[in-house]
Protein backbone atom coordinates (compact mmCIF):
# COMPACT_ATOMS: atom_id res chain seq x y z
CA UNK A 1 0.00 0.00 0.00
CA UNK A 2 1.48 3.39 -0.65
CA UNK A 3 2.22 5.68 2.29
CA UNK A 4 -0.26 7.95 3.71
CA UNK A 5 -0.65 11.64 3.49
CA UNK A 6 -0.01 13.66 6.31
CA UNK A 7 -1.74 17.27 6.86
CA UNK A 8 -3.32 19.01 8.61
CA UNK A 9 -7.05 19.78 8.22
CA UNK A 10 -8.96 23.25 8.72
CA UNK A 11 -12.17 22.33 9.77
CA UNK A 12 -13.81 25.61 11.31
CA UNK A 13 -17.11 25.64 10.85
CA UNK A 14 -17.31 22.48 7.99
CA UNK A 15 -20.18 20.34 8.52
CA UNK A 16 -19.39 16.94 9.73
CA UNK A 17 -21.65 13.93 10.50
CA UNK A 18 -21.07 11.33 13.53
CA UNK A 19 -23.32 8.11 12.86
CA UNK A 20 -23.20 6.56 16.13
CA UNK A 21 -23.50 7.90 19.47
CA UNK A 22 -21.61 5.81 21.88
CA UNK A 23 -17.96 6.10 23.37
CA UNK A 24 -16.41 5.25 20.46
CA UNK A 25 -18.29 7.67 18.06
CA UNK A 26 -18.41 10.36 20.89
CA UNK A 27 -14.26 10.53 20.81
CA UNK A 28 -14.47 10.95 17.20
CA UNK A 29 -16.97 13.91 17.66
CA UNK A 30 -15.07 15.61 20.39
CA UNK A 31 -11.63 15.53 17.86
CA UNK A 32 -14.07 17.30 15.42
CA UNK A 33 -15.61 19.28 17.46
CA UNK A 34 -11.62 20.69 19.28
CA UNK A 35 -11.10 21.51 15.10
CA UNK A 36 -14.25 23.87 15.59
CA UNK A 37 -16.38 21.40 13.04
CA UNK A 38 -19.75 22.32 13.24
CA UNK A 39 -20.83 18.98 14.38
CA UNK A 40 -24.36 16.82 13.27
CA UNK A 41 -24.61 13.48 15.32
CA UNK A 42 -27.17 10.83 14.12
CA UNK A 43 -27.85 7.95 16.56
CA UNK A 44 -31.12 6.50 18.51
CA UNK A 45 -29.10 6.48 21.59
CA UNK A 46 -26.50 8.57 23.02
CA UNK A 47 -24.14 8.37 25.79
CA UNK A 48 -23.68 10.94 28.42
CA UNK A 49 -21.07 13.13 27.09
CA UNK A 50 -22.82 13.15 23.35
CA UNK A 51 -26.33 14.12 25.11
CA UNK A 52 -24.60 17.10 27.32
CA UNK A 53 -23.13 18.12 23.99
CA UNK A 54 -26.53 18.22 22.58
CA UNK A 55 -28.12 19.94 25.46
CA UNK A 56 -25.58 22.57 25.32
CA UNK A 57 -25.93 23.16 21.91
CA UNK A 58 -22.34 22.32 20.50
CA UNK A 59 -23.65 19.41 18.55
CA UNK A 60 -27.05 19.03 16.54
CA UNK A 61 -28.39 15.51 17.45
CA UNK A 62 -30.68 13.31 15.64
CA UNK A 63 -32.08 11.24 17.79
CA UNK A 64 -33.12 8.51 15.15
CA UNK A 65 -31.21 5.77 12.77
CA UNK A 66 -29.55 6.42 10.12
CA UNK A 67 -31.40 6.92 6.76
CA UNK A 68 -30.03 6.85 2.85
CA UNK A 69 -29.35 10.46 2.06
CA UNK A 70 -28.25 11.56 5.29
CA UNK A 71 -24.76 12.32 4.41
CA UNK A 72 -25.79 14.75 1.54
CA UNK A 73 -23.87 18.30 2.19
CA UNK A 74 -21.61 17.30 4.53
CA UNK A 75 -17.55 17.52 4.55
CA UNK A 76 -16.66 14.63 6.34
CA UNK A 77 -18.03 11.39 7.23
CA UNK A 78 -17.10 9.43 10.39
CA UNK A 79 -19.29 6.31 10.44
CA UNK A 80 -19.38 4.84 14.42
CA UNK A 81 -22.32 2.69 15.38
CA UNK A 82 -21.60 -0.97 16.42
CA UNK A 83 -22.94 -1.87 13.53
CA UNK A 84 -20.33 -3.12 10.70
CA UNK A 85 -22.71 -2.98 7.68
CA UNK A 86 -24.96 0.15 8.90
CA UNK A 87 -21.54 2.02 8.73
CA UNK A 88 -20.11 0.40 5.63
CA UNK A 89 -23.24 1.89 3.87
CA UNK A 90 -22.74 5.07 5.44
CA UNK A 91 -19.33 5.69 4.15
CA UNK A 92 -20.74 3.48 0.45
CA UNK A 93 -23.30 6.95 0.27
CA UNK A 94 -20.49 9.51 1.45
CA UNK A 95 -17.64 7.82 -0.95
CA UNK A 96 -19.79 8.49 -4.23
CA UNK A 97 -20.41 11.96 -3.45
CA UNK A 98 -16.72 12.57 -2.78
CA UNK A 99 -16.76 13.15 1.00
CA UNK A 100 -13.77 12.23 3.00
CA UNK A 101 -14.97 9.31 5.32
CA UNK A 102 -13.88 7.37 8.62
CA UNK A 103 -15.73 4.03 9.56
CA UNK A 104 -14.19 2.81 13.30
CA UNK A 105 -12.45 -0.04 13.34
CA UNK A 106 -12.65 -0.83 9.82
CA UNK A 107 -9.43 0.21 7.79
CA UNK A 108 -10.66 -0.31 4.48
CA UNK A 109 -13.72 1.74 4.87
CA UNK A 110 -11.51 4.94 5.48
CA UNK A 111 -10.04 7.66 3.59
CA UNK A 112 -8.53 9.15 6.49
CA UNK A 113 -7.65 8.00 10.19
CA UNK A 114 -7.53 9.68 13.22
CA UNK A 115 -3.81 10.20 14.71
CA UNK A 116 -2.56 9.80 18.48
CA UNK A 117 -2.07 13.46 18.90
CA UNK A 118 0.59 15.63 21.60
CA UNK A 119 -1.19 19.14 21.57
CA UNK A 120 0.54 22.15 23.68
CA UNK A 121 -1.47 24.97 22.37
CA UNK A 122 -1.01 25.42 18.60
CA UNK A 123 1.44 22.93 18.48
CA UNK A 124 0.37 19.38 17.28
CA UNK A 125 2.54 16.55 16.91
CA UNK A 126 0.32 13.84 15.08
CA UNK A 127 1.78 10.03 15.13
CA UNK A 128 -0.09 7.74 12.89
CA UNK A 129 1.07 3.81 12.37
CA UNK A 130 -1.09 3.52 9.46
CA UNK A 131 -2.91 1.49 11.47
CA UNK A 132 -0.33 -1.27 11.99
CA UNK A 133 -0.73 -1.00 15.54
CA UNK A 134 -3.17 1.69 17.31
CA UNK A 135 -1.58 0.79 20.53
CA UNK A 136 2.12 1.66 19.46
CA UNK A 137 1.16 5.04 18.61
CA UNK A 138 -0.61 5.49 22.11
CA UNK A 139 2.90 4.36 23.79
CA UNK A 140 4.83 6.67 21.42
CA UNK A 141 2.47 9.63 22.17
CA UNK A 142 3.14 8.70 25.98
CA UNK A 143 6.88 8.94 25.56
CA UNK A 144 6.69 12.24 23.81
CA UNK A 145 4.25 13.59 25.68
CA UNK A 146 6.37 13.11 28.69
CA UNK A 147 9.87 14.79 27.18
CA UNK A 148 7.76 17.74 26.10
CA UNK A 149 7.99 20.84 28.46
CA UNK A 150 4.26 21.82 29.33
CA UNK A 151 5.28 25.44 28.43
CA UNK A 152 5.90 24.60 24.58
CA UNK A 153 2.44 26.15 23.51
CA UNK A 154 3.26 29.69 25.17
CA UNK A 155 6.50 29.19 23.35
CA UNK A 156 5.43 28.67 20.34
CA UNK A 157 2.74 31.71 20.80
CA UNK A 158 5.85 34.03 21.64
CA UNK A 159 7.87 32.77 18.84
CA UNK A 160 4.97 32.95 16.03
CA UNK A 161 4.31 36.46 17.75
CA UNK A 162 8.51 38.03 17.38
CA UNK A 163 7.67 36.36 13.59
CA UNK A 164 4.98 38.26 13.30
CA UNK A 165 6.75 41.31 14.24
CA UNK A 166 10.01 40.49 12.28
CA UNK A 167 8.15 39.90 8.79
CA UNK A 168 6.67 43.10 9.14
CA UNK A 169 9.63 44.92 9.18
CA UNK A 170 11.23 42.98 7.04
CA UNK A 171 8.46 42.11 4.28
CA UNK A 172 11.54 40.58 1.90
CA UNK A 173 11.62 36.81 2.25
CA UNK A 174 15.82 36.96 2.32
CA UNK A 175 18.71 35.02 3.76
CA UNK A 176 18.97 37.59 6.19
CA UNK A 177 15.34 37.23 7.59
CA UNK A 178 14.98 33.37 7.56
CA UNK A 179 18.68 33.51 9.74
CA UNK A 180 16.55 35.53 12.39
CA UNK A 181 13.39 33.47 12.24
CA UNK A 182 15.84 30.34 12.70
CA UNK A 183 17.19 32.60 15.60
CA UNK A 184 13.88 33.01 16.86
CA UNK A 185 13.28 29.60 17.16
CA UNK A 186 15.09 28.47 20.10
CA UNK A 187 14.89 27.85 23.62
CA UNK A 188 15.93 30.97 24.72
CA UNK A 189 13.35 32.84 22.79
CA UNK A 190 10.53 33.42 25.85
CA UNK A 191 8.18 36.20 26.62
CA UNK A 192 10.72 38.41 28.75
CA UNK A 193 11.28 41.34 27.22
CA UNK A 194 14.79 41.32 27.04
CA UNK A 195 14.93 37.41 26.09
CA UNK A 196 18.11 37.57 23.64
CA UNK A 197 16.50 36.63 20.02
CA UNK A 198 13.61 39.35 21.21
CA UNK A 199 16.19 41.94 21.76
CA UNK A 200 17.98 40.75 18.38
CA UNK A 201 14.88 40.47 16.38
CA UNK A 202 14.25 44.26 17.40
CA UNK A 203 17.51 45.60 16.75
CA UNK A 204 17.24 44.07 13.20
CA UNK A 205 13.64 45.77 13.24
CA UNK A 206 15.27 48.81 14.09
CA UNK A 207 17.97 48.42 11.41
CA UNK A 208 15.75 47.61 8.69
CA UNK A 209 13.50 50.40 9.65
CA UNK A 210 16.71 53.39 9.63
CA UNK A 211 17.66 52.02 6.17
C1 LIG B 1 -4.85 6.94 17.25
C2 LIG B 1 -6.26 6.60 17.70
C3 LIG B 1 -7.06 7.85 17.52
C4 LIG B 1 -8.53 7.75 17.81
O1 LIG B 1 -9.09 6.65 17.95
O2 LIG B 1 -9.14 8.84 17.89
C5 LIG B 1 -6.70 5.40 16.89
N1 LIG B 1 -6.86 4.34 17.67
C6 LIG B 1 -6.55 4.62 18.97
C7 LIG B 1 -6.48 3.68 20.00
C8 LIG B 1 -6.74 2.25 19.91
N2 LIG B 1 -7.50 1.66 18.96
C9 LIG B 1 -7.50 0.30 19.19
C10 LIG B 1 -6.73 0.05 20.38
C11 LIG B 1 -6.52 -1.32 21.02
C12 LIG B 1 -5.11 -1.84 20.78
C13 LIG B 1 -4.78 -2.18 19.32
O3 LIG B 1 -5.60 -2.75 18.61
O4 LIG B 1 -3.63 -1.85 18.91
C14 LIG B 1 -6.24 1.28 20.80
C15 LIG B 1 -5.35 1.54 22.00
C16 LIG B 1 -6.15 1.58 23.25
O5 LIG B 1 -6.99 2.49 23.41
O6 LIG B 1 -5.95 0.70 24.07
C17 LIG B 1 -8.25 -0.69 18.44
C18 LIG B 1 -8.36 -0.57 16.97
N3 LIG B 1 -8.20 0.57 16.23
C19 LIG B 1 -8.41 0.28 14.92
C20 LIG B 1 -8.79 -1.10 14.81
C21 LIG B 1 -9.24 -1.80 13.54
C22 LIG B 1 -8.18 -2.58 12.85
O7 LIG B 1 -6.98 -2.51 13.20
O8 LIG B 1 -8.56 -3.31 11.94
C23 LIG B 1 -8.74 -1.64 16.11
C24 LIG B 1 -9.02 -3.05 16.55
C25 LIG B 1 -10.44 -3.16 17.11
C26 LIG B 1 -10.73 -4.56 17.55
O9 LIG B 1 -11.15 -5.32 16.70
O10 LIG B 1 -10.49 -4.83 18.72
C27 LIG B 1 -8.28 1.18 13.84
C28 LIG B 1 -7.86 2.49 13.86
N4 LIG B 1 -7.53 3.18 14.98
C29 LIG B 1 -6.99 4.37 14.63
C30 LIG B 1 -6.77 5.43 15.50
C31 LIG B 1 -6.72 4.41 13.17
C32 LIG B 1 -5.26 4.01 12.92
C33 LIG B 1 -4.27 4.78 13.79
C34 LIG B 1 -2.87 4.38 13.55
O11 LIG B 1 -2.44 3.29 13.95
O12 LIG B 1 -2.18 5.18 12.90
C35 LIG B 1 -7.68 3.34 12.64
C36 LIG B 1 -7.15 2.55 11.44
C37 LIG B 1 -9.00 3.96 12.16
C38 LIG B 1 -9.49 5.13 13.00
O13 LIG B 1 -10.15 4.84 14.01
O14 LIG B 1 -9.26 6.29 12.62
C39 LIG B 1 -6.32 6.07 19.16
C40 LIG B 1 -5.05 6.37 19.98
C41 LIG B 1 -5.47 7.11 21.20
C42 LIG B 1 -4.31 7.54 22.02
O15 LIG B 1 -3.46 8.29 21.55
O16 LIG B 1 -4.31 7.16 23.18
N1 LIG C 1 -16.17 0.34 23.23
C1 LIG C 1 -14.96 -0.09 23.03
O1 LIG C 1 -14.13 -0.23 23.94
C2 LIG C 1 -14.49 -0.34 21.64
C3 LIG C 1 -13.13 -0.51 21.42
C4 LIG C 1 -12.71 -0.72 20.13
C5 LIG C 1 -13.64 -0.79 19.13
N2 LIG C 1 -14.95 -0.61 19.34
C6 LIG C 1 -15.88 -0.67 18.19
O2 LIG C 1 -16.37 0.63 17.91
C7 LIG C 1 -17.75 0.55 17.54
C8 LIG C 1 -18.61 1.44 18.43
O3 LIG C 1 -18.34 1.12 19.78
P1 LIG C 1 -19.12 1.83 20.98
O4 LIG C 1 -18.56 1.29 22.23
O5 LIG C 1 -19.09 3.30 20.78
O6 LIG C 1 -20.59 1.23 20.76
P2 LIG C 1 -21.95 1.55 21.53
O7 LIG C 1 -22.76 0.31 21.49
O8 LIG C 1 -21.68 2.23 22.83
O9 LIG C 1 -22.62 2.66 20.62
C9 LIG C 1 -23.17 2.37 19.38
C10 LIG C 1 -23.88 3.60 18.88
O10 LIG C 1 -24.34 3.36 17.56
C11 LIG C 1 -25.67 3.79 17.45
N3 LIG C 1 -26.35 3.07 16.39
C12 LIG C 1 -26.59 1.76 16.28
N4 LIG C 1 -27.28 1.50 15.15
C13 LIG C 1 -27.45 2.68 14.51
C14 LIG C 1 -28.09 3.09 13.31
N5 LIG C 1 -28.69 2.20 12.49
N6 LIG C 1 -28.07 4.38 12.98
C15 LIG C 1 -27.46 5.29 13.79
N7 LIG C 1 -26.85 4.97 14.93
C16 LIG C 1 -26.86 3.68 15.31
C17 LIG C 1 -26.26 3.54 18.83
O11 LIG C 1 -27.44 4.29 19.03
C18 LIG C 1 -25.11 4.00 19.70
O12 LIG C 1 -25.14 5.39 19.85
C19 LIG C 1 -18.09 -0.92 17.60
O13 LIG C 1 -18.00 -1.44 16.29
C20 LIG C 1 -17.06 -1.55 18.48
O14 LIG C 1 -16.81 -2.86 18.06
C21 LIG C 1 -15.38 -0.40 20.59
Amino acid sequence: MSSLFPMFLKLDSRRCLVVGAGRIADGKAEGLLRAGADVTVIAPEANDSVRALAAAGRVTWHQREVQAGDTAGFFLVVAGTNVAAVNRAVVDEARAANILVNAVDDPPYCDFYYGSIVERGDLQIAISTAGESPALAQRLRKEIDAQLPANTGEWLAEVGKLRREVIEMEPAANDERKWILHQLAQRETCSKDDCPSRTMAREHAAEVTRK
